[in-house]
Formats: C-alpha cells, sequence, structure tokens
C-alpha cells in the first residue's frame, strides 16, 4: 500500500496524462492519413481526425450535429466522413444499400450511436446490436403490428380518439388553455399501453391532460448526447432509484416508470397470458424466441421502448398537424370539404386513406414532424457497399457504419420544393390521387428491416384523429399565442427539439 502511494504524485499524473495525450495525438494524425481506410471520403479534416468535433455540435453548441452535417453535404457531396469511422449520406438512390429490406443482408447498429442508452433500453428490439439477435426479438413482437392486426385493434383506438376529441372539446370551452402535446401524448400512450399489456394507462380518464409521459421523455433526451461522447457517464443510471427522492420529479418519474410502473404492467400481462383477448405481452410468452429473450427484465425494456417509440413520435406529428390546419384556414376548409360526406362518429382507417388531400395532410406532418432528426446509422458487416451516382464512386468498407437524417432529406429542395413550408399538394398527383410514389423520400421512420414497427399503428392514429378533429373540434378552436418557431425543429436529442424557450402549439377555443 505504502509502495503504491509512493508512486501517486503529482510528477507521475502528469506523466501518464502526458503519454494519454500523445496517444490521442497519434491515433488522430493516424485518422486523417492515407493508412485509414477512410481517408478518401471527404468532409473537414478535423471530423475525420476526432470525435472532439461531432462532440463540439452536439455537447457545447447543443444538438446542432444533424444540421452541420446538411452544410458539410452541400459542400462535400453525397457520401461524407462525418467522425473518424463513420460516412453519412444524402441520397435516396442509396437507402435500399444502407437499410434493405431483405434479411438476408446483415446489418447492424452502431456501437457509439447505441452508446446513448441505458438498460433496459438496450435489450429492447430497438436497443439491439447485432442484426441476428435483433431478427429474434423483432419477430417476438412484429406479427402483433401487422396491418391486419392493427385493424382489429382499430375499433378501441376509435373510441380513445373520440374521447381524447371530447375532452379538448370541452376543457377549452370551459375556458381552459391546452397545450396540444398533452392530449395527444396521453391518447398515444393510453392506445399502446391498452394494445401491449391489456389495460390503458388512464390518462384519458384523468380530468385534465396533465399527467403523461411528455416530461419523462425530456428527462430522457436530455442524456442522450452526454451518454453518448462519455459512455461512462451511463453508470450513473444505476445510482438513479437511490437518488431518485433528491433529483427532480420528471426524472423520478422516468425512473419510476422504467423500473417500477411498465416491469409491473409486463408482469400482470405475462401472469395473464392464457386470456382471450390479443395484447402483446401476454402472448410473447408462447412465441418461438430463445426463453432468454422473455425474462421480466429484457420484456420491461421492450414495453418501455414501445412506450416510449409509440407515444412521443405520433404525438409530434399530431402536434403539427393541428397547428397547420389551424394556422392555415384554408388547408383545414379544403380537408373538411374534402371529408364532409364522412359521420365524425363513424370514420374508418380504410376509407380515411382514399382521401388524397388527408393523405397529404398527414404526411406533411409526419415529414415536418421528422420522428428521429438525426442520422441512424447501420454497418454492412458481411459485404462492402458501392455507390455509383452524380459523378462519385465509392467502395464503402464493410464494418462501416453509414447513416441518413430525416432532418438531411426531409428538406432537400430538389425532392421538397420550399422544404419549410407546409402543402399537402406536393402529396397528391396531376390527376388528384395520393401519391404514393413520394412515400419513398420520407425518412421519419427510418427504413428496411430495421425500420419502425408501429407505422401502421401510427397511421391508423393519424388518420382518424386527424379527420376527427377536422370534422368535430377544430372549427371551435383557435391558436392561442402560438407561432411556427413554437415547434420547429431547432435541435435534436432522440426526438427533434425546438428552440429554448418553445411554449408548444396552444389551443382555446375561439
Ligand atoms: C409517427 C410516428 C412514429 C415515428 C416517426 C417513428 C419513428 C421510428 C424510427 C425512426 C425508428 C427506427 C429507429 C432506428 O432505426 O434505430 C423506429 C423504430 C421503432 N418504432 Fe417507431 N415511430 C413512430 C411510431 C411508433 C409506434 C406507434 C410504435 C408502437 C408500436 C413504434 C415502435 C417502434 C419500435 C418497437 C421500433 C424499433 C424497431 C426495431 O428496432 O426493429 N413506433 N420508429
Amino acid at each position: 500500500m505504502d509502495a503504491a502511494l509512493e508512486y501517486a504524485t503529482l510528477n507521475n499524473a502528469l506523466r501518464l496524462s502526458g503519454i494519454w495525450l500523445g496517444y490521442r495525438v497519434l491515433v488522430a494524425v493516424y485518422n486523417v492519413s492515407p493508412l485509414h481506410p477512410l481517408h478518401k471520403f471527404p468532409g473537414p479534416k478535423l471530423a475525420a481526425a476526432s470525435y472532439i468535433y461531432e462532440a463540439w455540435y452536439d455537447l457545447v453548441k447543443g444538438g446542432q450535429y444533424t444540421r452541420r452535417i446538411k452544410a458539410m453535404h452541400e459542400q462535400y457531396g453525397p457520401i461524407i466522413r462525418i467522425n473518424p469511422d463513420e460516412l453519412h449520406c444524402n441520397d435516396y438512390n442509396f437507402v435500399e444499400e444502407i437499410y434493405p429490406s431483405v434479411t438476408t443482408r446483415i446489418r447492424d447498429k452502431n456501437p457509439h450511436f447505441l452508446a446513448s442508452f441505458t438498460p433496459p433500453l438496450t435489450v429492447a428490439t430497438f436497443g439491439t446490436r447485432d442484426h441476428e439477435t435483433h431478427r429474434e426479438r423483432r419477430s417476438g413482437i412484429s406479427k402483433f403490428f401487422s396491418r391486419q392486426g392493427m385493424l382489429r385493434y382499430e375499433p378501441e383506438i376509435h373510441d380513445m380518439a373520440q374521447k381524447m376529441c371530447s375532452k379538448v372539446l370541452h376543457l377549452s370551452q370551459s375556458g381552459h388553455i391546452i397545450n396540444a402535446l398533452e392530449p395527444f401524448n396521453c391518447f398515444t400512450a393510453d392506445a399502446i399501453s391498452q394494445y401491449c399489456f391489456g389495460e390503458p394507462f388512464g390518462f384519458l380518464d384523468q380530468p385534465d391532460f396533465h399527467k403523461n409521459y411528455t416530461r419523462a421523455f425530456e428527462s430522457l433526451n436530455t442524456t442522450i448526447h452526454v451518454f453518448r461522447h462519455f459512455p461512462i457517464m451511463r453508470n450513473t443510471v444505476a445510482l438513479m432509484p437511490a437518488l431518485a427522492p433528491f433529483l427532480g420529479p420528471d426524472i423520478q418519474y422516468l425512473m419510476k416508470s422504467m423500473n417500477e410502473i411498465i416491469p409491473g404492467y409486463v408482469k400482470k400481462a405475462q401472469n395473464n397470458h392464457s386470456a382471450d383477448t390479443r395484447r402483446v405481452f401476454s402472448e410473447i410468452m408462447d412465441s418461438p424466441i430463445a426463453d432468454e429473450h422473455k425474462t421480466t427484465f429484457r420484456l420491461s425494456g421492450e414495453g418501455w421502448s414501445l412506450v416510449a417509440a409509440g407515444s412521443e413520435t405520433t404525438a409530434a406529428a399530431l402536434v403539427h398537424i393541428t397547428y397547420f390546419l389551424l394556422a392555415q384556414p384554408e388547408t383545414l376548409a379544403r380537408l373538411r370539404e374534402e371529408l364532409k360526406n364522412e359521420d365524425p362518429h363513424k370514420l374508418s382507417w380504410v376509407d380515411l386513406e382514399k382521401y388524397p388531400y388527408l393523405h397529404g395532410v398527414i404526411y406533411e406532418g409526419v415529414r415536418l414532424a421528422l420522428g428521429v432528426p438525426a442520422r441512424l446509422p447501420r454497418i454492412a458487416r458481411t459485404e462492402d457497399l458501392v455507390y455509383k451516382n452524380r459523378g462519385f464512386h465509392y467502395v464503402i468498407p464493410r464494418g462501416t457504419p453509414i447513416g441518413m437524417s430525416a432532418y438531411v432529406s426531409h428538406t432537400d429542395e430538389e425532392v421538397f420544393p420550399q422544404a419549410e413550408e407546409y402543402k399537402p399538394e406536393r402529396w397528391i398527383t396531376a390527376d388528384g390521387k395520393p401519391d404514393y410514389g413520394m412515400e419513398k423520400y420520407i425518412m421519419s421512420f427510418s427504413k428496411g428491416a430495421r425500420q419502425c414497427i408501429g407505422m401502421n399503428l401510427a397511421f391508423c392514429e393519424l388518420y382518424l384523429v386527424t379527420a376527427i378533429m377536422a370534422l368535430r373540434i377544430l372549427p371551435h378552436l383557435k391558436l392561442h399565442d402560438t407561432v411556427y418557431e413554437d415547434i420547429k425543429y431547432d435541435w435534436d436529442a432522440l426526438t427533434p427539439q425546438p428552440k429554448k424557450g418553445a411554449r408548444g402549439v396552444r389551443l382555446t377555443s375561439v
């Protein structure tokens, strides 16, 4: 012990720091040298040299790296190097290579991306790194979220959507100012909870909309970049349950929901797996996936990920749609005219899908709400990818993470002229039909075999709620002191964030 203390001197500490610094400089020199496998890819030399460049934009400038990546594409072309090990693409023609829909082409997730998350999210399908484990975990839940599955669930979604809209109308007419994100989050969280666990969280049954997961998700968002650049900080999460009484109420609620509430629902559903209602977590126990994927801990991660992925994202798209329908009265008038023969209390998702303008209203909302704004990289473990387009020719070595970003894609003026504007017409063909061909440009749900599993649920909710709102409640509501900057994407956490101080879409009675 004494001998060890003898070495713990300031001089030795300085020596060690010097060695470490020297090593980091050597690594940076190697990263930009012709010896590095990615040296031919264009991009700022500083970004190629060290992760500090990315961390600067994420941590110091506050979630600005995706915007920086967009600017880099303008300067350097469709494939660029954005950190020592990773590439970024801005070309739709390469989507099927990066995000293949066939599961025979192996795609892993990037550890640098996954470093943002902590257990139990890391054992959810979303947080799974390798292709093979992902296939097995996803197969345990995918059948529940098929179009057929959602058509069976639709009547319950319909009732919850009606209930939410009636309550918004009632509260606004009693003089309340409503932050639109709250009712939408209550609705989407109850809908996913009812489907997964066989009972809703009960958010729609409270007298107002105040209790929901909005602030818990916000707390989760604050840690994303810190954990990505300092993965060691993830260990603090293990201490959180003990520290919870000293933390803010939002973090407390987040911890409670991750460690108690969701596992509680999962356990109840697991024990109830003989029930005849078709619920995800009661039936998952009978699915042919390995028992190691059926533990309460792992299923709690799956449950939490489904709740987080299934509520915040769809709610954000509904917020955008609500804002633009109220800010652009001519858009709402055209939508109401299109839907005028529908009974607002008896709507059907399949029937609603046929309306071209409604299709445009929804896709424009999904485009501008972005889903996940930043890159979602994939690693082709077993094959080199060849990019040959727009006068560029690159061979992307196997094992290299490469991704695309919804923000970069959705603001591409070549595909979406006047991209900042909300224009449902851009989703309609010249002969007045929904332009399904344009859907390929939407990156909100990611693409390929690891794309969003909840797209059918999301669209069922979006079609029903948008139509109910347009027909039943929006004519009785107006925006309260709200401008686009109150929701417009400014920086990224996991989900898109508006400028600091933005107050969301606030609704009041006309
Ligand atoms: C507008 C609504 C939604 C948007 C924009 C959205 C967006 C996304 C995105 C971008 C991903 C891919 C993440 C990645 O590549 O790493 C994803 C994955 C996922 N989403 Fe959604 N989502 C939405 C709604 C939902 C809903 C309603 C559910 C509920 C079931 C859901 C469940 C999931 C799950 C479980 C995954 C992980 C899939 C996998 O890794 O295989 N999402 N979502």
